[in-house]
């Protein structure tokens, strides 16, 4: 059968990274998708590919991306490689913006949406103790945390990511394998 895609999205320092990576580590079944980014490798965080803004357009153009799109400043792509995993039978978990959600549906059968979050005062703190951005990038990543979901998802699994790690992977474990009675 075919791998089901599972776009993970919510505001800047809801967790998306972490929560990914645990849940990866946690369920053999579940993979991790590399992105394409315009961003320095060594600025830590995710493991990514990062590139010049010449060779991602340059990527563009030879259609090497299934989903890209541009937020904060840079440009993010999914290499077409996932088609063939996913093909094979893998899900895969991919952190994705918003923006591309109802493509992800159009262009990927049994598309799931993982919408995490977190109240702002949380977001604020951890985005603070991260370290990644400056205080002024910060502020910028707040303003845009009210976003909605775009209207028409098909399949929205929505978790609070404001408790412990641990009780946030099991709610989500439940809801992507429920065991069946
Ligand atoms: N459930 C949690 N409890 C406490 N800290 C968390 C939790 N989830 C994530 N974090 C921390 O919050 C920060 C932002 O997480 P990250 O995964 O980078 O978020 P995102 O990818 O959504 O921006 C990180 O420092 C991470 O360790
Ligand atoms: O359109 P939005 O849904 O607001 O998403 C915009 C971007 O924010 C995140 O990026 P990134 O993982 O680089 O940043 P973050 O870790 O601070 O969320 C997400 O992966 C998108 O690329």
């Amino acid at each position: 059968m075919t791998g089901r895609l599972i776009g993970v999205v919510g505001p800047s320092g809801v967790g998306k990274d972490t929560v990914m990576t645990a849940l990866a580590e946690r369920c053999p079944a579940l993979g991790l998708v590399r992105r394409v980014i315009t961003r320095p490798e060594d600025a830590g965080g995710e493991v990514f590919e990062g590139v010049t803004a010449d060779r991602f357009e340059a990527l563009c153009q030879d259609e090497a991306f299934c989903l890209h799109w541009a937020a904060h400043g840079l440009r993010y792509g999914i290499p077409r490689e996932i088609e063939g995993r996913l093909a094979v039978g893998e899900d895969l978990l991919v952190n994705l913006s918003r923006s591309v959600l109802r493509q992800a549906q159009t262009r990927f059968a049994g598309f799931v949406t993982l919408h995490l979050t977190a109240p702002r005062s949380v977001l604020a703190e951890r985005l603070a103790a991260r370290g990644r951005e400056s205080a002024q990038q910060i502020e910028v990543r707040l303003a845009r945390s009210e976003f909605a979901l775009p209207d028409g998802l098909e399949r929205v699994i929505d978790v609070a990511n404001a408790g412990p790690l641990e009780q946030t992977l099991e709610m989500i474990e439940d809801q992507l394998y429920p065991v069946k009675a």
